[in-house]
This record gives structure tokens, C-alpha cells and sequence, in this order.
């Protein structure tokens, strides 16, 4: 694990870079955004910029000067409540402010998209889905609480339930999962370190507090960005040249500021906060929901109750994606949203934050789900080998039993977003000299958390646009 030492070229403002001219220029200096512009500039043959509207900030956590400020529409679906949208605003981006647990999805939902266009001896892991020469690392927070074996070995007996051998098998179920930070240090594993951190390239630049506002193109062509000072409207803005190829990495909200096509078929992972159990008889430790389940699937066939905003060529590829969530359902995974949102400019004022409408549960599919988990949760804590603890169920509450009661309870409690914005209509068609390389491409979220898959994508990514621009 290198100490990270802050060597690369990071710039204030624009009379410091060293050029008006790069090779690559990427928006977003953040999980996707570093990875590629770490790859682009390897072998020092080619120079890349990168314009990052977050400042360099090492303290830890969400705290506001590392977040955007963002309230989100109100839901429909959940009693018209708004939400803080949770993304990073800071060199790494969400990798640098995010929960760490760090899960690849299924080898079926990467397959999908085709057809679309500290070890513990009690955990379970084998080294061979883990590479060796990896700049992010993952390892095991530390030791398992004792209950966790307990629970781990009652809800892996619960019907259906499968045990791939590792979190890293791209197999659904139940495993323990690792988080991502180093092994020797326990200090969190992000884009900013892994990526940025530590490397001595005069050819890597990023300049900070920078608002990209316009990309300018030649014919079919991008050729440059334009961007203005985030805090200081007033300077004139400055255009940088883009030699080969202009790299958008802004993120699922913030990408489709700049790309009108990719602000449809936005998902993000919705959650029930608490439902909770009081013990009878207290078990020796402490409840820790550790390890991570993706849950069984009910086979549901989906309704359709989409954004007015929505073409019927966008309608008709949701319909594309629920024939490939027929067959997901049917394979024991089931995190996968049916309701689909919009990011959208503010009509009166473009530079004004986007518009986040999650229209989480507008398909009522996603509330029969999370009904589904209600149900689960009864008989894991009733029925399974946690029967002896004599749980008794505070929320919902066994006085809830019929469909409608849980469906209204859930309704007013959901919370739409677990951080893992993702989806596009991977709309950069037609235009020559532009990617988009960020979790917005995901065409359908995976069923795990995000981040790992946001760093695949970069890494293809990279692989592509070397290829591309050769
Ligand atoms: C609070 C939180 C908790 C999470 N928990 C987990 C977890 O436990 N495990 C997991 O795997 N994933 C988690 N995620 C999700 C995961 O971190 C993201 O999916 C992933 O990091 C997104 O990568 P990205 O490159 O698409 O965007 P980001 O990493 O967000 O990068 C976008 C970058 O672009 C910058 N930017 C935005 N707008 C502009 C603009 N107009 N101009 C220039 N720059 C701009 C941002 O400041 C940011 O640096 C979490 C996310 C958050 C926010």
C-alpha cells in the first residue's frame, strides 16, 4: 500500500495550466473520471485535463462542502415526500464520500446489458476473483460479531436461499462482502487514492472549482470545452481544446447536464430504512446486518407508468428492458427498479441545479417488491433458527398483515435512493470525439452497489477510447 503522496498536477485556475490544449479533456474528476484519465496517461504519451467542479479536499465523510446541495422532486409514489440528493462534490467523487461496500453484480446482469445493447476465518472468500495488481482495494472491515454467524447461517437455511463462495463470483445470494480499503492501513480505497494520489505526471492535469458550461463542436465533431469559474461568475469563461476526444464523467445527475440525451431512464436503488425487531431473549451480541442478500424474486410481470416526459422510442426501450428483467426475476435477482425518472434542466435556467425526479415506487411493482422483503423478514426472524430469540415485530408491526396496509406503510417510509444513481439512453449517437464513461451508461442498475461496476466501466472505457483514438 503506497503512502500517497500528492504529487499530481492540480491547478486553481486557468492561468496555471500549462496548455490551452490537450489531447483529452474529461469533465468529472471523479470514480470514473480519475480511473480513465489515470489509464489515458500511463505511458506519458498523451496529455489529458481534467475539469472537476469539487475542490481537493482530504477530510472524511459526507460532510457539505464535499456533497452537492441537491432536494429532489417530490415522489408521487411516496406521499409526495422530497429527498437530499446524496452525491459527491469533490476530487474522487462519490468513491471519496461513499459507504465502501464494495460489490460487483451478477455475471447475468452484465450479460443483460449485452442483449441490451482483512480475512476472518468465519468469512467466506477465495482470492481468485481478486486481482492482485489492482490500484482499488477491497479487504473485510475486521471480525464478525458472533451473532453474525448466527444470522449468516439461519438466513443461508431460509428457503431458496443460495451461497455463492465468494462476493466476487458474480453470482446472487447471500456472501459476506468486503469493503473498499486497503489491508494493511484500513484507510478507504477511492479514485482519489488510487488514481490520482501518488502519481508524478506532468501530463495529468485537473483544475478545480471549475464549471464546464458548453462543448463546442466542429461539424458532428467535439473538438473543445468551455468552462467558467464555479465561484466567480465574472471571469471571462476559458475554452480548452480537446486534440483527440472530450470524456464526460460528471456522474448520473450531473452528465446529463451537458448530454440532453442521457436524462431518461434514470433508477436508483430505493430502501426501507427500518424494519425493526425487539429480541425476547437477548442473544449474545449485537444485531450488525452485515452481510449482503440479494433478496428472492417474486415473478411479476411489469405495468408501465411512465414520465410524461418520456418519447415513445424511450417507451420502447423500457419495454426492451423489462423482457430482460423477466428473465433476471426468474434467476433470483431481484434489486433491479421497475420505475423510471428524469433528470431535467430547470426550464427558466439552465445553469441552475438539475431537476431530480426519482418517481421511485410509480411502479407499483417496486412496492410489491419491498412487501415481498416485509414478508422475508417475518419468516427469517420467526420461523428460521432465530425462532429461539422470540423477536416481536415493532415495524411495521404484526397488527399490519394485508397487502394494502404494508403497501401504505411502505409508502411513507421508502427512501428512494441508496447513492446509486445510474441510467442513460446511451445517446451520444451521431456524434464523433465525445464518451460518456460514468455510471450513467448503465442501461439497467446492477443488483449491488454501484461503485465497483462505475470502475469496470472506466477501465473499458479507457481500453476503447486508446483504441478509438489511436
Ligand atoms: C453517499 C454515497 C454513498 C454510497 N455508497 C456506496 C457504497 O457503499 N458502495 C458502492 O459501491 N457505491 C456507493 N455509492 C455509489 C458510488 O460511489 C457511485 O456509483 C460512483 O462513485 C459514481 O461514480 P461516477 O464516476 O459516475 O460519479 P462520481 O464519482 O460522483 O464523479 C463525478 C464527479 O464529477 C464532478 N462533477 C459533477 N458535475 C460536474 C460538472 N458540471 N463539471 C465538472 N465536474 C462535475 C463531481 O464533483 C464528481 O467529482 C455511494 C454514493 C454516495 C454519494
Amino acid at each position: 500500500w503506497p503512502q500517497p503522496a500528492i504529487k499530481a498536477q492540480i491547478r486553481q485556475d486557468s492561468s496555471q495550466l500549462s496548455a490551452d490544449e490537450y489531447d483529452y479533456v474529461i469533465v468529472g474528476g471523479g470514480t470514473s473520471g480519475l480511473t480513465v484519465g489515470d489509464r489515458l496517461t500511463v505511458d506519458g504519451k498523451f496529455t489529458v485535463l481534467v475539469l472537476e467542479y469539487g475542490y481537493f479536499d482530504t477530510s472524511v465523510g459526507m460532510n457539505p462542502r464535499r456533497m452537492f446541495n441537491i432536494t429532489s422532486e417530490p415522489s408521487p409514489g411516496l406521499n409526495n415526500r422530497t429527498f437530499r440528493v446524496g452525491v459527491g462534490c469533490v476530487v474522487g467523487g462519490s468513491s471519496t464520500v461513499n459507504g465502501q461496500v464494495f460489490l460487483r453484480g451478477s455475471k447475468l446482469e452484465y450479460d443483460a446489458w449485452k442483449e441490451l445493447s482483512g480475512p476472518n476465518s468465519t468469512i467466506r472468500y477465495n482470492t481468485k476473483y481478486w486481482s492482485k495488481d489492482a490500484k482499488i482495494y477491497a479487504t473485510f472491515g475486521g471480525k464478525p460479531q458472533p451473532l453474525m454467524k448466527n444470522l449468516f447461517s439461519a438466513i443461508s437455511k431460509m428457503p431458496g436461499m443460495t451461497v455463492p463462495e465468494d462476493s466476487g463470483a458474480g453470482e446472487a445470494g447471500l456472501y459476506w462482502y468486503p469493503i473498499s480499503q486497503d489491508n494493511v492501513n484500513f484507510q478507504r480505497s477511492s479514485a482519489r487514492t488510487g488514481h490520482w494520489e501518488g502519481l508524478n505526471r506532468s501530463n495529468y492535469e485537473m483544475i478545480v472549482g471549475a464549471k464546464p458550461n458548453k462543448i463546442n463542436f466542429d461539424g458532428d465533431r467535439a473538438i473543445s470545452v468551455q468552462y467558467i469559474s464555479r465561484n466567480d461568475s465574472s471571469t471571462p469563461p476559458v475554452t480548452i481544446k480537446a486534440r483527440k476526444h472530450v470524456i464526460l464523467a460528471a456522474g448520473s445527475i450531473h452528465t446529463p447536464q451537458d448530454l440532453p440525451g442521457v436524462r431518461s431512464n434514470f433508477q436508483d436503488h430505493s430502501y426501507i430504512p427500518n424494519i425493526a425487531y425487539s429480541w425476547g431473549t437477548t442473544p449474545n451480541g449485537i444485531f450488525v446486518p452485515r452481510p449482503w442478500c440479494s433478496m428472492m424474486p417474486p415473478n411479476l410481470a411489469a405495468m408501465i407508468g411512465m414520465p410524461v416526459s418520456y418519447t415513445k422510442e424511450l417507451i420502447e426501450g423500457y419495454k426492451q428492458q423489462q423482457h430482460v428483467y423477466a428473465k433476471l426475476f426468474r434467476k433470483k435477482n431481484n434489486l433491479h427498479p421497475l420505475s423510471r425518472g428524469t433528470i431535467l434542466p430547470d426550464p427558466d435556467d439552465i445553469d441552475k441545479e438539475m431537476k431530480v425526479d426519482y418517481r421511485a415506487s410509480s411502479n407499483t411493482l417496486d412496492t410489491r417488491v419491498v412487501i415481498e422483503i416485509i414478508k422475508f423478514m417475518r419468516r427469517y426472524m420467526t420461523q428460521s433458527d432465530l425462532k429461539i430469540y422470540n423477536a416481536t415485530e415493532m415495524l411495521p408491526g404484526a397488527e399490519m398483515q394485508s397487502d394494502e396496509e404494508l403497501m401504505g406503510w411502505a409508502r411513507g417510509i421508502i427512501i428512494p435512493s441508496v447513492y446509486h444513481p445510474a441510467g442513460t439512453e446511451l445517446g451520444v449517437h451521431g456524434v464523433r470525439g465525445l464518451s460518456v464513461v460514468d455510471a450513467s451508461i448503465m442501461p439497467t442498475l446492477v443488483g449491488a452497489t454501484t461503485s465497483m461496476t462505475v470502475y469496470a466501466i472506466a477501465e473499458k472505457a479507457a481500453g476503447m477510447i486508446k483504441a478509438k483514438t489511436k
